[in-house]
């Protein structure tokens, strides 16, 4: 029976991304929340600063008093106390004197100016200032930063280094959003050996789940690593079974092409959740999707070839926990640039050959890194780009313009 007609890259990951739902959102620990997308507005409960305080270690003075304070003319006040951040017991000073007073610490009721101890003779019991200040000079405002009631972050915006320290200063150490999605990782074959361990004449490393796991870190997600199981249905289905208490989704690698020892098509197609079909692209042609188990957890099963599991992971995979996360847009945004070299492409296929893209003002360019082969790991780790040609592309010259999805961009 002939093969049915492949799906488009499009069509794949339209079927995906239908089945895939955002995960439920729930307060977090602030730093867990990093990458994520708030679900909701967040209102500050806080004012920032919460209370009038002192920009400068010097002197809480009323201005009136010291308006006139010249180095020829300097004015002597009594120093009535020292308030220091935190341990404010002073709560107002009186005209004529003077409280010492700490960067941070809070503003005593009656002063209307800190004289900072440069401009004074850093006097204990009484202080000499010998230079006027302005009104209100370093002094700030409670609520001039942030106020309370403001909506500091809205639904949607996504917590980076500085939103969690906006967050944390007006108190709030768990916010509410989507999880990271628990992605278990699996590796099949017989031939795969852990890194580390001794290799056998026919064994290889397995490289997959180590290159997967880190590709769904990368994309925020937390990643279970699984030791690769042999080709073996029996003992596929029962490391896969143990696996799904702990998963949100599953992916695995390898056993899925045509051979005799496809060990997941094997165990996953009488199921009847999984649906295995090619997809016309290069590398990356066998795919599978699906859900597995009582919770129905969702299912990549990527062919073994580590270029072809990598970048199906990159264009499948990502986008489906940029979805259970919440976080937008699901795909990459593309960028153009010139090949510096030419290039084919299969008919039919639509080719992520790897690239290293240079930004150049006037027209970044881009060179493809390794050959086409799907088992070419070292081209793959030079690479920061792929280059992608058309279905009906199969041959680009130098100086073509093509379309390039950068890797270590934050979409
Ligand atoms: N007769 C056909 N043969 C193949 C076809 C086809 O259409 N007809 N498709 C080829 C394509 S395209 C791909 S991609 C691969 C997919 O094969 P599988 O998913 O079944 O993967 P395996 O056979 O298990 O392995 C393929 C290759 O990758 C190596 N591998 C597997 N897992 C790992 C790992 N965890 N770490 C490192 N390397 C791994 C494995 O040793 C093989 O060399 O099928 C083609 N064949
Ligand atoms: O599609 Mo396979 O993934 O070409 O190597």
């Amino acid at each position: 029976m002939p093969d049915p007609e492949p799906l488009s890259v499009d069509e794949h990951l339209a079927l995906i991304l239908d089945r895939i739902h955002e995960l439920p959102a729930y307060d977090q620990p602030l730093l867990e929340t990093l990458g994520l997308p708030v679900v909701a507005d967040i209102i500050s409960p806080l004012s920032l600063p919460n209370f009038d305080n002192s920009a400068m270690d010097g002197y809480a003075v009323v201005f009136r008093d010291v308006a006139a304070a010249t180095p020829a003319n300097p004015v002597h006040l009594p120093v009535v106390g020292e308030i220091a951040a935190g341990q404010t017991k002073i709560f107002a000073i009186s005209p004529g004197t003077a409280v010492r007073i700490m960067t941070g610490a809070p503003i005593p009721a009656g002063c209307d100016a800190v004289v900072p101890v440069e401009h004074t003779d850093n006097g204990v019991a009484k202080v000499l200032i010998s230079q006027a200040p302005t009104e209100g000079q370093h002094i700030r405002r409670a609520g001039e930063d942030v106020r309370a009631g403001d909506v500091i972050l809205k639904a949607g915006d996504r917590i980076d280094a500085r939103k969690v320290g906006l967050l944390a200063s007006v108190g709030l150490g768990r916010v509410a959003t989507r999880p990271r999605p628990r992605v278990v990782i699996m590796s099949t074959g017989s031939e795969l050996v852990e890194p580390g361990d001794t290799l056998g004449r026919d064994s290889i490393y397995d490289s997959n789940s180590y290159l997967l796991a880190a590709t769904a870190k990368h994309a925020g997600a937390i990643a279970y690593r699984v030791s690769a199981a042999p080709d073996d249905p029996a003992t596929f289905t029962e490391a896969l079974s143990d696996q799904l208490v702990r998963a949100d989704l599953v992916v695995t690698s390898g056993g899925v092409s045509k051979g005799t020892h496809d060990v997941v098509k094997e165990a996953l197609a009488k199921l009847g959740t999984v649906s295995f079909h090619e997809v016309a692209m290069q590398p990356g042609k066998p795919q599978g999707f699906g859900v597995i188990g009582e919770d129905s957890t969702p299912i990549f099963t990527l062919p073994g070839n580590p270029v072809s599991a990598y970048v199906s992971f990159e264009l499948f995979v990502v986008p489906a926990l940029r979805k259970m996360m919440g976080r937008t847009p699901l795909n990459r945004t593309l960028v153009r640039a010139q090949l510096t070299t030419p290039v084919t492409s299969m008919k039919g296929r639509r080719q992520y050959l790897r690239g290293v893209f240079e930004p150049k003002v006037g027209g970044s360019t881009v060179t493809p890194a390794g050959g086409a082969g799907s088992h070419l790991l070292g081209g793959l780790s030079q690479a920061n780009a792929l280059i992608i040609l058309g279905e009906d592309v199969t041959s680009a010259q130098a100086g073509t313009d093509v379309p390039v999805m950068l890797l270590d961009r934050d979409y």
